[in-house]
């Protein structure tokens, strides 16, 4: 049993229903001595629903670090979602638990539509500044914008225990940035999601941010909120 972080007073792996009939975490994400590349080992309590920001140098490890929790490269320690381990779980099933939502996003089907288990509420497609038919675009004429707006609520909308989200604003501009960034902050607090969000503005960080580690010198360090 390796977790340790309980402010919802459980270590166990349960969830249970919201007002709105979605399942809410009650999970923690825990990094045990995690160790990928160059980055010195990382251990990490990550509460339910809350939010840490990881920034860094480019080429610091970032991504590395997220691609290791999710299980997509091979790297040390463990990682623990609740009472399940990264290692006792195939790497799909494991990614459908702790879903990691890269900065360019992946389609396959023909239409936007055939990526989502069910259809989503029309006011999260408004809430993100997507036109309320976008479901049914075809995905060949999505804008760099649009693939990664879908691609949070595609991931969302998959019931994750846990998010990774490296740098889920990148391409966006100011104004809808701080759309998707408010969307986000209550979906994963509404949810009780533990959250790692890399990102490097200073301004998005103190707005979501619950902590905030920077990775420098090869080691990732605590940073303290007189950052921001
Ligand atoms: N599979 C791999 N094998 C070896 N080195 C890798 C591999 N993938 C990435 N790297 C290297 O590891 C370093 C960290 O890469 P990573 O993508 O994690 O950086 P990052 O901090 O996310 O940067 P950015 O902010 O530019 O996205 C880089 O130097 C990269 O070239």
């Amino acid at each position: 049993m390796a977790s340790t972080c309980q402010p919802a007073g459980s270590r166990h792996c349960h969830f249970f229903s919201t007002r709105r009939g979605k399942a809410l975490s009650e999970e923690c994400l825990r990094l045990d001595r995690v160790a990928i590349g160059e980055l010195a080992e990382v251990s990490l309590d990550v509460a339910p629903g809350e939010i840490v920001c990881l920034s860094g140098a480019s080429g610091s490890g970032k991504s590395r670090l997220l691609r290791a929790v999710a299980d997509l490269e091979p790297h040390g320690g463990e990682a623990w979602l609740g009472e399940r381990a990264q290692s006792s779980l195939p790497g799909h099933v494991w990614r459908r638990c702790v879903m990691l939502v890269p900065a360019e996003s992946h389609w396959w089907e023909e239409t936007v539509g055939e990526h989502f288990p069910q259809e989503p509420e029309a006011s999260e497609l408004e809430a993100l500044g997507l036109a309320p038919d976008a479901l049914a675009w075809q995905v060949g004429r999505l804008s760099t914008g649009e693939k990664q707006r879908l691609g949070l609520l595609r991931a969302v909308s998959r019931e994750p225990g846990a998010l990774l989200l490296d740098e889920p604003t990148a391409n966006l501009d100011d104004a809808t940035s701080e759309c998707v960034e408010a969307w986000l902050k209550a979906r994963i607090h509404e949810r009780g999601w533990p959250t790692l969000w890399v990102a490097h503005d200073r301004g998005q960080i103190a707005r979501v941010a619950g902590r905030h580690r920077r990775i420098a010198n090869g080691r990732l360090e605590e940073v303290d909120a007189a950052w921001t």
